[in-house]
């Protein structure tokens, strides 16, 4: 089906929205608005003085971080677990030129001097220095690991009881590519042993890391929830260096103050929106949606990046509920012709609620037209828009479907909601926010729906179907993937589903193939995507779906990495 709508057709003319029988979601309110009140408000907004104590000890502690990776240059395998438990505590980002050259020399030492014939390397050494040169895009091969082989082509029972060494490569496999069978197999044979072991029998932290490693794999983990739980887990290790952790417990607090300075900036702009009471059909979700973005994002430089795509998600999240609820065939007809013409002028063919929505809309885009105006790339406004347009003839695809009573096969479906999972849109607009790293080389190679664009949007949208595929079926909702696919190749429910998250697997080591240098743009760019790609395994892995229920368990998540500063006595 094609997404387009004739874009120039006069609108016709407004309705009597009052009389039409919609249909309506009860979704849980917004946990909150007592909060974003409280603090957002002019009068009881945070000091924004900076706690130039708290700064100082952090230059302090960098320091020392930094002495102690360009210490010993000649024996970088010093600095192996040093490196990861950087990463892991959310420091990483003050360190990436000595930390790109402690590895550069790791990767020297292993695999160019000695040709990797490391016959006294332990499972937890080889698979940590493979996941950790995986990560930073190095192309190692996974041949290490045939070393842990018994005769029978197998990893040796003999590495069962090792548990370290069973975490490590656990944690390494989930860096795969297609082809990479020793992968496969120390994934379900590490998973198998690590799920089947007796935690009371380890020590607790090595138990908590066991727990929160099947619960949470480092490599499909949000950075700063995963900072934030490291670092619980790491003050634990009797052995832990009190430098690196006083400086992650510091700088998770700071960073905090200016996350949450930045969400009461965008909570003013959204209740004076007031879409609570002008579209009270709708989700309210800013914090849920500054979350996701967070987990893009979180670097402090990145703000404006972060106020973009929250601002984005924001409204494509009331978007979707205007297409998928509350908006009839009729309106939706109007709506999709008046925002593919994107122009005010269209606002009074509209019914009163989608002029709410559409005035707050096209707003939206001429802030951001403005900031890019200011940085001289006004062009990313175009992509910006053009993959607003898009996201939203999508959503008139699928409601033209269920208008119709049109049943997809799985490709129709796919080719339409790749689009409508929202992943281009949130791409597009986090690569058009980076200004100072995108080209227009960047943008066109984007638009094109790369392999790593499609990896990430298939996982977007099988993670989310998987989730919701039920919940929706017992409303009024176009079918999913689960349904297309079981009516396409004649299975059950269950097979479906099955089918479905090893299609997320495979898309998985697309995205890892892509991430390997060298990377068609700059790497921070791909980070990006990676980490939107994340954020559904987080929020969507365990069948539910956290953003539209985000009282069962992401309020917790939201409170400790936003509300909640890590205790640092
Ligand atoms: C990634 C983006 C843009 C997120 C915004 C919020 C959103 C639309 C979430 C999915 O809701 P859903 O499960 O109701 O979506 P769909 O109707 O597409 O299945």
């Amino acid at each position: 089906m094609s997404l387009e709508t004739s874009a120039n057709r006069p609108l016709p003319a407004k309705g009597n929205s009052q009389m039409v029988e919609r249909r309506s979601v009860d979704y849980h309110p917004s946990l909150w608005e007592d909060y974003l009140a409280k603090y957002s408000s002019p009068s009881n907004s945070m000091d924004d003085g900076h706690d130039q104590q708290a700064e100082q000890e952090i230059q302090k502690l960098k320091d020392e971080v930094k002495w102690m990776l360009c210490a010993h240059a000649d024996k970088p395998s010093l600095k192996r677990d040093m490196i990861d438990q950087i990463q892991r505590l959310g420091i990483a980002y003050h360190f990436a030129s000595e930390i790109d050259n402690v590895l550069i020399k790791l990767s020297e030492t292993y695999f160019v001097s000695n040709n990797g014939d490391h016959d006294n390397d332990d499972l937890y050494t080889v698979a940590l220095l493979f996941r950790l040169l995986r990560q930073q895009g190095y192309r190692i091969s996974c041949d290490i690991f045939n070393k842990f082989k018994d005769t029978s082509g197998k990893f040796g029972e003999k590495h069962a009881s090792d548990i370290r060494g069973l975490l490590s490569l656990y944690e390494a496999s989930h860096l795969s590519v297609h082809g990479e069978d020793v992968l496969d197999q120390a994934l379900s044979f590490s998973l198998k042993h690590l799920e089947s072991i007796d935690k009371e029998q380890l020590s607790p932290p090595l138990a908590a890391q066991v727990q929160h490693a099947l619960k949470q794999t480092i490599h499909r983990g949000v950075p700063r929830l995963e900072a934030r739980q490291y670092i619980s887990i790491y003050e634990a290790e009797p052995l832990h260096n009190k430098v690196l952790l006083s400086l992650a417990k510091l700088d998770f607090n700071h960073l905090q103050k200016q996350h949450q300075k930045e969400l009461f900036d965008l909570a003013r702009w959204w209740m004076g929106l007031d879409f609570k009471n002008k579209l009270p059909f709708a989700r309210d979700r800013l914090v849920e949606g500054y979350f996701w973005i967070l987990g893009v994002h979180f670097e402090p430089e990145l703000a404006l990046v972060r106020r973009m795509m929250t601002k984005v998600i924001a409204m494509t999240s009331v978007l979707d509920d205007i297409y998928d609820v509350y908006g009839t065939y009729e309106e939706l007809e109007l709506f999709t012709r008046a925002v593919q013409r994107w122009d005010i002028d269209c606002i009074n063919e509209l019914p009163e609620y989608m002029q709410v929505f559409y005035k707050a809309l096209i707003d939206v885009y001429v802030e951001i037209g403005e900031k890019l105006a200011s940085a001289g790339r006004s062009y990313g406004l175009d992509y910006a828009k053009e993959a607003m347009k898009r996201q939203d003839r999508s959503y008139f695809a699928e409601a033209k479907w269920l208008h119709r009573q049109h049943k997809p096969t799985m490709d129709e479906y796919m080719s339409v909601a790749l689009v409508s999972s929202g992943y281009h849109l949130l791409a597009i607009t986090s690569f058009v926010g980076m200004q100072d790293i995108v080209t227009k080389d960047d943008l066109d190679w984007l638009f094109n729906d790369p392999k790593i664009l499609k990896a990430s949007t298939v996982i977007c949208r099988l993670m989310d179907d998987l989730a919701t595929h039920k919940f929706e079926q017992g409303r009024e909702h176009a079918d999913s993937a689960v349904q297309c696919y079981m009516k396409q190749y004649n299975v059950t429910e269950q097979e479906a589903e099955n089918d479905l998250r090893k299609q997320v697997d495979d898309a998985w080591k697309d995205l890892n193939e892509e991430c390997l240098c060298p990377t068609a743009v700059a790497k921070p760019l791909l980070m990006g995507i990676l980490n939107l790609t994340r954020v559904m395994d987080v929020l969507y892995k365990d069948g539910g779906d956290h953003y539209t229920n985000p009282h069962i368990m992401l309020k917790d998540y939201i409170r400790s990495v936003l509300m909640d500063p890590v205790q640092t006595f």
